[in-house]
Formats: structure tokens, sequence, C-alpha cells
């Protein structure tokens, strides 16, 4: 049974961005200047945010150098603080070691080998980093995720839900015959299409899914807390709206259909190359019998 909401009822935009997001006047954030996890950024308020190589962590940044749990940082009155939390690499802030600190404006924070930078409501710099980041992340054609970053995120959900023994799904969707309209109308009409497409990816994606453009013509989506049947039928919706929706390259209208291959985490499936495989190898399928339909992989 599928048991997700519909689109309607789901759908936020918060997996594309509208374009660098703003930072509040008031607000201020650590960002990773050097090092693994580069662009990475939190923002930081009264509640604490835990920076460490937890996958759990609220800026988590997978090197051994830095310890599950490393530093967490806050906002105390008008003052953002900074404790270390007995990580094996102490944290230095402007490389001196500390326990517990207040930072200032571009204080240097080192975190095993990467190095943070603090930011305190001066939101053009910290705009300056968000736009680097959406540069290092985003597909420039279609907004969504780009390959590197989904495969990033990939490996932290499939860590997550396996610790907390959770569901977690993907997809990968191809469009079809694709080959014959960029032939037949060009190479600017297919992209349109694919924009379109895209489009459509994510007006059917919840807030918590990694949406992405993994290669030429070929979409991925991570479902988070969904099962096979669960993701089936996001899958089927999604197949459903594209073979529904009116593309027009070259001004003339065209039925583009697509094809999902689906795969759950299982015991077999358990890291993120067996779950892009067997997806991949459910889309295969889905391509032998016919297109436009969706496969759970073996
Ligand atoms: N417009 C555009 N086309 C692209 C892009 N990336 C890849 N393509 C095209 O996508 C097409 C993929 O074609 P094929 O892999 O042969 O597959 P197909 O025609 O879609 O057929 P099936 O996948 O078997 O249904 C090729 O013509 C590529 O040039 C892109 O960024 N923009």
């Amino acid at each position: 049974m599928d048991n997700r909401n519909g689109p309607s009822e789901t759908t936020q935009r918060t997996l594309l961005s509208d374009g660098p997001h703003t930072a509040s006047p008031r607000s201020a954030c650590v960002v990773v200047i050097h090092g693994v996890g580069l662009g990475g950024r939190v923002d930081i308020d009264a509640s604490r945010v835990l920076v460490g190589r937890s996958q759990d962590a609220d800026l988590c940044i997978a090197h051994k150098s830095v310890s599950r749990e490393h530093c967490q940082l806050w906002r105390e009155g008008d003052e953002y603080r900074i404790r270390d939390l007995g990580a094996t690499n102490a944290t230095r802030v402007n490389d001196a070691p500390v326990d517990e600190a207040t930072l200032s404006d571009g204080d240097h924070v080192t975190v095993g080998e990467s190095i943070l930078k603090f930011i305190s409501h001066t939101s053009v710099e910290a705009n300056y980093h968000e736009e680097i980041y959406q540069l290092a992340t985003r597909d420039a054609l279609t907004n969504l995720c780009n390959r590197r970053h989904f495969m990033e995120q990939m490996d932290r959900e499939v860590a997550r839900a396996l610790r907390h023994r959770r569901p977690l799904s993907t997809c990968i969707i191809d469009v079809d015959l694709f080959k014959p309209v960029n032939d037949r109308y060009g190479h600017i009409s297919g992209d349109e299409v694919l924009r379109q497409i895209a489009d459509l990816v994510h007006h059917h994606v919840r807030n918590d899914d990694i949406a992405a453009r993994i290669g030429g013509e070929e979409f991925a989506v991570l479902l988070p807390e969904c099962d096979a049947d669960a993701a089936y039928g996001f899958a089927e919706r999604l197949r459903e709206a594209v073979a529904a929706a009116v593309f027009a390259p070259g001004g003339e209208p065209q039925r583009i259909t697509v094809s999902i291959g689906i795969a759950d985490l299982s015991p077999l499936r358990n890291t993120r190359i067996r779950l892009m495989t067997a997806a991949d190898a459910a889309l295969y399928r889905a391509k032998e019998e016919g297109r436009n339909r969706v496969c759970l992989g073996p």
C-alpha cells in the first residue's frame, strides 16, 4: 500500500533553491571553508547544533580526523558559544585548543582537518558562501541536486537508515526515447523538456526526499522513510504525471514518457552501490518490458 500523501498535500519547494537563500540579518552560521565538507553550512540559534562525523550531526564532516560528536555551538544572549565535546583532535579556535569559548565574527574553527569560519549576521558574506554552496551542489540545467551531492547524501541516508532500522528507497528515472527528441528538435528544445521533467519530479517529492539529475537524461530520487510499496506509489504518480504532461519541443505537442527503477534497503542491498545497482537493474527491466513503466529491483 502506498502510505504517502499525494503531491498536492505534501509538495514543498525547499529542495529546489529559488536562488541563494538570504540569511536573516540576525542569523549567524559556520561554513566549512577548507577540507572535507567544503561549503557545508549550519545556522546557529539558541538550540545547540552538533558538528561531527556522525551522520546525525547538524553539520556532518565525514572524515576520520573528526570525532563523531566533535563540538557544539549555540547562541547565549548576544553571544555565540562553542564547546569541545572531548574530541580526539581538540577543537581549535584561531589555532588555540578550546574547551569552551565565545566566538567573534570571522573566527576560524578547526575541526579535525577541516576549517570552519564563524560568520555573525554579516549577510553579504553568508550569502556569498550560500551561493558557492548552491553552485557546488546543484545541477545548473534543472536546479535539482547534482550527481556528486546526491551520492554524498545517499551515503549519509543509507547509514542513518541502517543505524535506526528505518526504510529507505531510491528511484532512477530515465526519459524514454530521448535521442529522437534531441535529433528532431535540437539540443536546446531537449534541454527544455529535461527542465520540465525536473519540475514534475520536484512537484512530486516531499520535503525530506532528495531529487537529483544524475546523468544526461537520468534523474534519481532518494526516499527516506519509504518502503518499496510507498516508493512504487510515488513512482507511479510521477510516471503518470509525465505521461499526461504537455511537452512542446520546437512548438510541436509531443508525448514524453519515463521509465523508473526502484530499489529499497534490505540486508542484501545495504550500501549505496548495491541500492543503485538494484534500481538500475529494475530500470533496465522497465525499458526491456516496453518503457513508460515502473519496475521494482531484484
Ligand atoms: N538536450 C539534452 N540531451 C541530452 C543531455 N544529456 C544527454 N542527452 C541526450 O540524451 C539522449 C539519450 O539517448 P539514449 O541513451 O540513446 O537513450 P534514449 O533515446 O533516451 O532511449 P531509451 O533510454 O532506451 O528509452 C542522447 O541523445 C543524448 O545526447 C542534455 O543535457 N541535454
